[in-house]
């Protein structure tokens, strides 16, 4: 048996989705969390049959905007599906029950599921169910899903309702779809259908034109003078905790159980092979480890930012971040994706379906990757810990940055592609205010864990055995004695890629151009290989309780100056994202020219942020210019040429156009 979570965004499918199946798919107090149909069987206890539930986007209607609403249409319409479960977001009937009455429509059974009943109870609103059923013609059961009350009564009736023939409550008379303001007309009788349906079901005790506490609280956050400097603030505090005070301090402890592992692994093999010593404890251990240390400042932001997501508040950043965006050509809409990116750059891309307005859509996909994901984080910490210890803003200004990289790529990619004021409107539905549930922050916060603990015990360990390999030894396939890694073919394959590195770190390190490019591969890489290369696993100061400070082994062992620390770091977060998410990209866009023009795009800007910071950075503090600043220049100046050519082009084009 087949059965289909169907209903407007927001009503609380995939919290239902997840009760029902025992699944931990995303869950988020906004409108378009679930892009795409995820499915999986219903857990024992609920029923007998074999039973497998599809959890869909959301839609408002069967004739749909957005590529995710589409999906569901097109699902719901041409996938044998034994019953529809219709969610209804009972705190808002009217809006809902639109689509309900398109779903019986579709002779298929459907069950509606009144959901969020809990908040109707909060605030005295009664909804006749049993009238509502027989004015549909269709079983409606209400429900919670966030305590699963009455989940086991809607798989009941759907059980019950299998294969029997509903009568569709309203019958539409035929006309012309392709006309739209026969569409519009159409549609505007459906709602008068509704709407004296919703009349004689529902009872409210406050009147929602009254103006209550959220619309006041709303006023505020949603203010243009106060909401940019409150949105600024509250990400700040988001980042601050997780990665200068909470996070490093319970990464502490567990990289003291890394460090006490591996010393205990290290003294079992103290009579092994040298090689095979250095590839399990150095390696294997050193490197996973040296990754591994830093999850709990992944888990830390993740746990916040569920929260945030939770209350509502990131609802109203789109709102706030509307107007800035704008005036680049995007809007609030690529918002959204820009906050999933601080998680992985990957759904953050999927959830640019969303977006409306191709242009915009692509041009989303193109530019979340600058905002620093969960996997840069380490990346971020390290840096940050190792050479700016008394800065501790410095991490949360990577993210600062990531967001005015976005606005710069988009204002280039207008220019680039000529596009023309228009008046776009961005509607979103504000969700209501609500406390954050603690179960689903430690939910997403462990979901999130988990993932990055698989990774770095796959990819990033098969990475770290390659890097240590291909480190000891040479070409000839002995083993490369210790004080000559350069001669290892690791060193000498990198080493290429060091020249390209000088002008923004002033020096021809390998192991640099080594982690920078293991790190397409998966950005944790570039902590593990950097851990790998210089022979450095505790990046944590297990002693001092902080990450380890400065004029410590990592600032000595690298020997860069704090302004190359800084653009390289720079660097390795503004390039191209790994190439999972670059895969991403180009199912998201699809269009081969974008994506190529989005890695251009992604390398010219990481390439020129970096040269910046490291030469004005070393002018300012040793008053000189950095080594390689020529031919860094010149890549720059080449980048720069090229989309200015570019540019010219479209104007002249839109010129003839005329
Ligand atoms: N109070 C209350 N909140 C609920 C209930 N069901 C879901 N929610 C909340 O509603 C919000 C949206 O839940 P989701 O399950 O993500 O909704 P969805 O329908 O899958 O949304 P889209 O994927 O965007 O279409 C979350 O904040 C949930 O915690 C409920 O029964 N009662
Ligand atoms: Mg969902």
């Amino acid at each position: 048996m087949r059965i289909a979570l169907a209903g407007n965004p927001n009503s609380g499918k995939t919290t239902m989705y997840n009760a029902l199946t025992g699944k931990n798919e995303k869950v988020g107090n906004w409108a378009g969390v679930t892009v795409d149909k995820r499915e999986s069987s219903l857990k024992k206890g609920f029923c007998k049959e074999e039973c497998v539930i599809v959890d869909l986007p959301g839609a408002y209607s069967m004739s749909p905007f957005t590529s995710e609403e589409s999906i569901t249409s097109s699902y719901v319409k041409n996938e044998k599906l034994d019953v529809i479960i219709n969610i209804v977001d009972a705190t808002n009937l009217s809006r809902s029950l639109f689509f309900s009455t398109q779903l019986l429509d579709l002779s298929i059974p459907v069950v509606i599921a009144l959901n969020k009943n809990d908040i109707n109870v909060k605030k005295d609103t009664q909804i006749n169910e049993k009238l509502l059923s027989e004015k549909l013609n269709c079983p409606v059961i209400k429900t919670v899903s966030t305590s699963s009350e009455g989940l086991k009564e809607v798989i009941e009736k759907a059980i019950l309702v299998k294969g029997k023939k509903q009568i569709s409550p309203y019958h539409e008379a035929s006309y012309d779809h392709s006309l739209k303001s026969e569409v519009e007309k159409a549609d505007r009788k459906r709602f008068d259908f509704v709407s004296e349906i919703v009349k004689q079901v529902e009872t409210r005790k406050i009147e929602t034109n009254v103006r209550n506490q959220q619309d006041r609280l709303d006023d505020i956050i949603t203010n243009p003078l106060f909401g940019l400097p409150l949105f600024a603030i509250v990400m700040f505090c988001v980042f601050y905790i997780s990665q200068s005070t909470i996070g490093p301090w319970l990464a502490d402890y567990l990289v003291g159980w890394i460090e006490t592992f591996q010393g205990y692994v290290g003294n079992l093999l103290a009579n092994a092979n040298p090689f095979l010593q250095a590839l399990i404890v150095d390696g294997i251990i050193g490197g996973v480890g040296a990754v591994v240390g830093f999850l709990p400042l992944v888990m830390v932001m993740y746990f916040l930012l569920a929260l945030l997501e939770d209350c509502g508040y990131m609802a109203r950043a789109t709102v706030v971040l509307d107007p800035v965006f704008k005036k680049v050509g995007l809007s609030g809409k690529s918002v959204i994706p820009m906050i999933i990116g601080t998680g992985c750059a990957i759904p953050a891309i999927m959830a640019c379906r969303t977006i409306r307005n191709e242009r915009e859509r692509r041009a989303t996909a193109m530019l979340t990757p600058f905002m620093p994901c969960g996997a840069k984080l380490p990346v971020i910490a390290l840096f940050a810990g190792a050479f700016f210890p008394d800065v501790p803003w410095l991490g949360t200004m990577m993210y600062f940055v990531g967001i005015l990289l976005i606005l710069i790529g988009a204002f280039i990619v207008k220019a680039v592609t000529g596009f023309k004021y228009r008046k776009s409107f961005f509607i979103i539905e504000l969700p209501e205010y609500k406390i954050p549930s603690l179960k689903l922050a430690v939910t997403s916060m462990f979901e999130r864990g988990k993932a990055y603990i698989v990774k770095a015990g796959t990819i990033i360990l098969v990475c770290n055995t390659v890097v240590q390999i291909m480190q000891s030894f040479n070409w000839s396939f002995q083993v490369v004695e210790a004080g000559l890694e350069s001669t290892s073919i690791l060193a000498s394959l990198a080493t290429p890629i060091a020249y390209i590195l000088i002008p923004i770190t002033g020096v021809c390190a390998w192991q640099l151009a080594a982690a920078s490019i293991t790190g397409f591969i998966a950005k944790e890489n570039v902590v593990g290989t950097l851990a790998v290369c210089y022979g450095l696993s505790a990046f944590i100061d297990t002693e001092e309780l902080a990450l380890i400070g400065s004029g410590n082994v990592v600032m000595t062992t690298m020997a860069i100056t704090k302004v190359a620390a800084l653009a390289y770091l720079m660097f390795n977060l503004y390039t191209p994202p790994c190439f999972a998410a670059l895969g991403a990209m180009n199912s998201e866009m699809k269009s081969k020219k974008w994506l190529l023009a989005a890695i251009f795009l992604q390398l010219g800007m990481g390439y020129t942020v970096a040269f910046l910071v490291y030469q004005i950075g070393t002018i300012m503090t040793i008053h000189t210019l950095g080594p390689g600043f020529l031919p860094g220049l010149l890549i720059v100046l080449f980048f720069i040429g090229c989309i200015l050519l570019r540019i010219h082009k479209t104007n002249i084009e839109l010129k003839e156009e005329k």
